[in-house]
């Protein structure tokens, strides 16, 4: 049986970068579904027509990680026919043998409702909103606004907006290292692997 890790949370939380190391270390397959909205927001058209026409080439482009395609991405994920069109792709990545990491803003909640592990991850403001600038070579303030615009539009949608999962473990990264992240996040593995629930 599977073992499928969730992780949701706001914009440059540091959701990708846990999980990618996640799946290295456990050998999960893992799925930033952040580009599928990203690459429907980027195809332009309609929206919904992008969505059920995405392919394995839409998600190479390399305008994607902008702060331009992330606005367009939110815009988009807002649109419930949109969303309903990405649902099974992400749940039969979810269900790959040994495991595998999908992260979002809906995983926990939406997409994989019983995950093994859900994590919620956090930072403020502006740490975030720091790190996405440095990585993408934009400027801090207006990053700060797109990063504040894009997670009130996610969390004031009515189809899957952003919300921890109850069961989530929230994960605050504002004053962790990336290696104090990913060690957390591994801990919470762990524990997991250890004592599975009992519905698996
Ligand atoms: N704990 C950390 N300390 C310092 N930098 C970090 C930390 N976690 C992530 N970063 C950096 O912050 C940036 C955003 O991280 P990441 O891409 O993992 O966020 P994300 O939540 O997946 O973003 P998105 O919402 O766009 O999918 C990256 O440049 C990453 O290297
Ligand atoms: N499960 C998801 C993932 C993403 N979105 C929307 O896409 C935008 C871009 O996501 P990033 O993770 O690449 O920042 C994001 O702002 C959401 O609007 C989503 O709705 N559900």
């Amino acid at each position: 049986m599977s073992f499928t890790i969730a992780i949701d949370g706001p914009a440059a939380s540091g959701k990708g970068t846990i999980a990618r190391a996640i799946a290295r270390r456990f050998g999960f397959h893992h799925l930033d579904t952040g580009l599928l909205y990203r690459a429907v927001g980027a195809r332009g058209g309609d929206p919904v027509a992008a969505a059920r026409a995405l392919t394995g080439a839409d998600l190479t482009r390399d305008d994607l990680r902008s702060n331009e395609a992330g606005q367009a991405a939110s815009r988009v994920a807002a649109i419930p026919e949109v969303r309903d069109a990405l649902t099974d792709f992400q749940r039969r990545f979810a269900a790959q043998e040994p495991g595998a990491v999908l992260d979002g803003r809906d995983i926990g909640t939406v997409i994989c409702p019983d995950a093994d592990l859900k994590l919620y991850v956090i930072a403020s403001d502006e740490v975030r909103a720091q790190r996405r600038a440095a990585e993408i070579g934009a400027d801090p303030a207006a990053t700060l606004a797109a990063l504040r615009e894009r997670d009130a539009r996610d969390s004031a949608r009515s189809a899957a907006p952003l919300r921890p999962a109850a069961d989530a473990v929230i994960l605050d990264t504002t004053e962790m290292s990336v290696t104090d992240a990913v060690t957390r996040a591994i801990a919470e593995v762990r524990a997991r692997l250890r004592a599975p629930a009992t519905r698996r």
